[in-house]
């Protein structure tokens, strides 16, 4: 059944101007701002207070804006229940409603103070320097503080987020506070899921204050809206429960065109991918060569055995590789090599969902990608990693991910996932999906077949939700990261090769061992 929503405030992540607009929506609806500054604080008060028991000396950090006025009012929440606290106020400006919370928590004695030095003794520092208002990159002192304060080793914790974090791309502006904890206000903000933030956020959550869900509709519906897939989302939207009178072929067919002599491995990952998918069936087109190899592994699947060429790459595909009608998707690339040149042209014209991955992708950089994938009359996937991505489209002057993989789906018609440490999704439609977790254990060779495989297994089950690719891709990589995030539990992050990735996989949706 499916419980979770992708309409709830968990799944919207927000821009800088996204998160501003919503603010200001409720401002003017009638929340007084000194309101919900108030209430806001109380919460990160005592997420402190539960998050650090024993600590009696806090350090705050208060900046300019509204995030140093969080900051502020914690201070003095803190102060009035009992903790030794002092507050280091680098800049000599604030807001109105800043500084009045400032000018009362001093009349309290709090001291407050411009050396930083002050903050040495502390136990904890609460890091409210800049939030989403943050618009210029920090020099001089400000950015000496913050590195003086990066290498204390103190736990910082961070409001809303790490101070010299871009709120959008992620990026470092100048530098940043490298946070143990951010305490992310209201919506998550896309730095949260770009690769370049990810040393800075520490463990981050969401402190969710009650934005009414009509506030944020009203203002990202005009606008791209970015969703954050969890694991108990994915798990909701898998094709389950299977209808009770079915049979193989009704529960998807799958073609994997992939393999050489010199990559054998990987073709039998994504054909273990595949398997876990719960796909009907699974047909491998493979150099002629691995076909022992291929039926040790995997005695379910069928496989195609393929002229080679003298390097072991496939030559040419049998006909029966491109019955299409017999497929409901077709999956290419994994240890093709670029020898396997002639391969790609007829697939391309191939009427079912095309995945394309590894050496698929490195093929299809070779002839003029935007065009070639503008031109297909059905749904096409791309799994680039970092590196294929800039094959592909080397003139993309996009610097974040997310703003990549929109602007290359709508540019060329298609799906496109940029997998990392934080992989982002994006549809020609722009549907837009983050994927909140991973694990650096998945760094592996033929972690990406496996997800390659999984991914188009579920592409070729039919879906009784009607999901469109995009959302399909986004449950992919969520199942992958997260049995990563399992057997690395289980296994340490040095025990998860690739083979031991897709034992994992069944164990994500028997789901018990998630709550995300
Ligand atoms: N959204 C919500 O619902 C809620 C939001 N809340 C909180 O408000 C926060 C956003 O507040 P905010 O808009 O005041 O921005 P914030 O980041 O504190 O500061 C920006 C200030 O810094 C300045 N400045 C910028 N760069 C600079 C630089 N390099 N070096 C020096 N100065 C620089 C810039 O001024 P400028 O000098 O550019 O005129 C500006 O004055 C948000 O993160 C959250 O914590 C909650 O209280 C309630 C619910
Ligand atoms: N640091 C990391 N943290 C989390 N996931 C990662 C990290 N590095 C890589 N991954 C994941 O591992 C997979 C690697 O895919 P890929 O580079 O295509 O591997 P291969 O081609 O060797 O199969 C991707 O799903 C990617 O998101
Ligand atoms: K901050």
């Amino acid at each position: 059944m499916n419980h979770y929503s992708t309409s709830s405030i968990e799944h919207f992540v927000v821009s800088a101007r996204q998160m501003a607009a919503i603010e200001q929506r409720i401002f003017d609806l009638g929340m007084p701002v000194a309101a919900l500054m108030e209430k806001v604080a109380g919460l990160i008060t005592q997420r402190l207070i539960d998050l650090f028991k024993g600590v009696s000396k806090v350090g705050i950090i208060v900046g300019p804006g509204h995030n140093g006025g969080d900051a502020a009012v914690v201070a003095r929440e803190l102060h009035l229940k009992g903790y030794n606290v002092a507050i280091y106020r680098p800049l000599n400006k604030g807001k109105e409603l800043t500084q009045a919370h400032l000018d009362y928590v001093k009349s309290l004695g709090v001291t407050i103070t411009n050396h930083l030095g002050e903050l040495e003794s502390c136990e904890v520092i609460v890091d409210g320097l800049f939030g989403f208002g943050m618009t210029r990159s920090l020099d001089g002192e400000l950015a000496n503080a913050v590195k003086t304060i990066n290498q204390w080793s103190i736990p910082v914790v961070s409001i809303d987020l790490p101070s010299g974090i871009h709120t959008d791309t992620g990026e470092v502006l100048g530098s940043a506070i490298a946070a143990d904890y951010t305490f992310c206000l209201g919506l998550w903000k896309l730095a949260f899921f770009q690769d370049t933030a990810l040393p800075y956020l520490g463990k981050p959550t969401l402190i969710d204050f009650g934005i009414p869900l009509a506030d944020v509709e009203a203002v990202v519906k005009e606008s791209t809206v970015v969703k954050r897939m969890s694991a108990n989302l994915a798990r909701s939207l898998l094709p389950l429960p299977r209808p009770l009178v079915t049979h193989k072929y009704k529960q998807g067919h799958l073609l994997i065109i992939a393999g050489s002599y010199q990559y054998a491995g990987s073709v039998i990952l994504a054909g273990l991918g595949a398997r876990k998918s719960g796909v009907g069936m699974v047909s491998i087109a493979a150099p002629a060569s691995l076909k022992p190899m291929l039926v040790t592994h995997l005695p379910e699947a069928l496989i195609i055995d393929c002229p080679e060429t003298t390097e072991g790459a496939i030559a040419e595909l049998p006909s029966v590789a491109t019955q299409w009608e017999k497929y409901n998707a077709v999956a290419v690339g994994p240890g093709l090599t670029l020898d396997a040149q002639s391969l790609l042209s007829p697939i391309l014209d191939a009427p079912i969902p095309l995945i394309l991955d590894a050496d698929g992708l490195n093929l299809l950089a070779q002839m003029n990608p935007e065009k070639t994938l503008k031109s297909r009359h059905q749904t096409t996937i791309l799994t680039p990693h970092p590196g294929e991505f800039r094959r592909l489209f080397p003139n993309l002057d996009a610097t974040d991910t997310i703003t990549k993989v929109q602007t290359v789906a709508k540019a060329s018609n298609s799906c496109i996932l940029i997998k990392g440490a934080r992989s982002a999704i994006a549809g020609n439609n722009q549907e837009t999906w983050v994927i909140p977790e991973s694990t650096p254990a998945l760094a592996r060779g033929g972690s990406g077949d496996v997800l390659t495989g999984l991914l188009s297994g579920l592409v070729a089950q039919s879906h009784p939700q009607k999901l469109s690719p995009t959302t399909i891709t986004a449950i992919a990589a969520t199942w992958h990261a997260q049995a990563g995030i399992m057997a690395s539990q289980q296994q340490s992050e040095l025990g998860v090769d690739a083979f031991t990735l897709t034992q994992y996989l069944t164990q994500f949706v028997m789901g018990n061992q998630f709550d995300t």
